[in-house]
């Protein structure tokens, strides 16, 4: 794409997406906490669909990557976990923390499950993302093949989160990482806590996985 070829086009167009992000963010927790009147919602609908159209004129097929992302630098705008391009995303901020990983969001009311609180399987999601992360960070990149999470106490919405994730063990190609949610302003009391187990792609796997995306 012509126009980002530059780094201040691809600049612009990053800060761009993270806006539109950001207003889907707020167009998604409005439009689920709203009890406006019903004839709003129909206006709203109308006007949304108007807003959307547009952007679907120009559209990348399964295999072609955001012209903004750098897939190999680990920039992924739509990743639905922490891309803060991506209307689904709480987003989650991961850095890394000593030889582990921490995290940071707040869930609004479209991850609802029990009433006020969180639903299971965004915890898992979250912690998914959490200790992928780490692997990578330790030099240890891997896909999931298991996740376990252990609920011990409900995650409330509306509340800084934190997440920890780091390497447990390291055995061939497998690589075990634990983790954690708990509230920012209680670290020490664990609401939800993971183990997953991330497996190394041997080189004709990852050809095969993602040969039609890489090139
Ligand atoms: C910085 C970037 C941050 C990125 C974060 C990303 C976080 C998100 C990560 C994901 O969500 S990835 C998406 C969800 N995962 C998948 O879709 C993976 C689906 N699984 C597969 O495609 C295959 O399992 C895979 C290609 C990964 C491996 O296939 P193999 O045929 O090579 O596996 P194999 O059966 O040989 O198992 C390899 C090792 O893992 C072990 N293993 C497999 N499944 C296991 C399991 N369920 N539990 C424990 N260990 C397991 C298995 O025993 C074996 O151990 P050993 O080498 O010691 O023999």
């Amino acid at each position: 794409m012509s126009e980002i070829e530059n780094g201040h086009g691809l600049k612009r167009r990053r800060e761009a997406i993270t806006g539109l992000g950001d207003a889907l963010r707020l167009l998604i927790e409005q439009a689920t906490a709203t009890e406006a009147p019903t004839e709003e919602l129909l206006r709203a609908a109308e006007l949304i669909r108007r807003a959307a159209a547009p952007l679907g004129e120009r559209v990348r097929g399964r295999f072609e990557t955001a012209a903004a992302d750098d897939l190999l630098g680990g920039v992924r705008l739509y990743n639905p976990v922490t891309g803060a391009g991506s209307a689904f995303a709480p987003p989650l901020e991961i850095h890394r923390d000593g030889d582990g990983a921490v995290g940071t969001c707040t869930l609004g009311r479209a991850f609802e499950g029990p009433p006020s609180f969180a639903h299971g399987g965004v915890s898992a999601m979250l912690l998914d993302q959490m200790l992928g992360y780490a692997a990578g960070a330790a030099g240890h990149p891997g896909m999931t093949v298991r996740l376990d999470t252990g609920y011990r106490r409900p995650v409330p919405l509306y509340t800084p989160l934190r997440l920890t994730a780091r390497v447990a063990g390291i055995d061939g190609r497998r690589v075990t990482v634990t983790g954690t949610i708990t509230t920012a302003a209680e670290p020490g009391d664990v609401l939800v806590e993971a183990t997953g187990v991330f497996v190394a792609l041997r080189a004709e796997q990852a050809r095969r996985l993602f040969g039609p995306v890489l090139g």
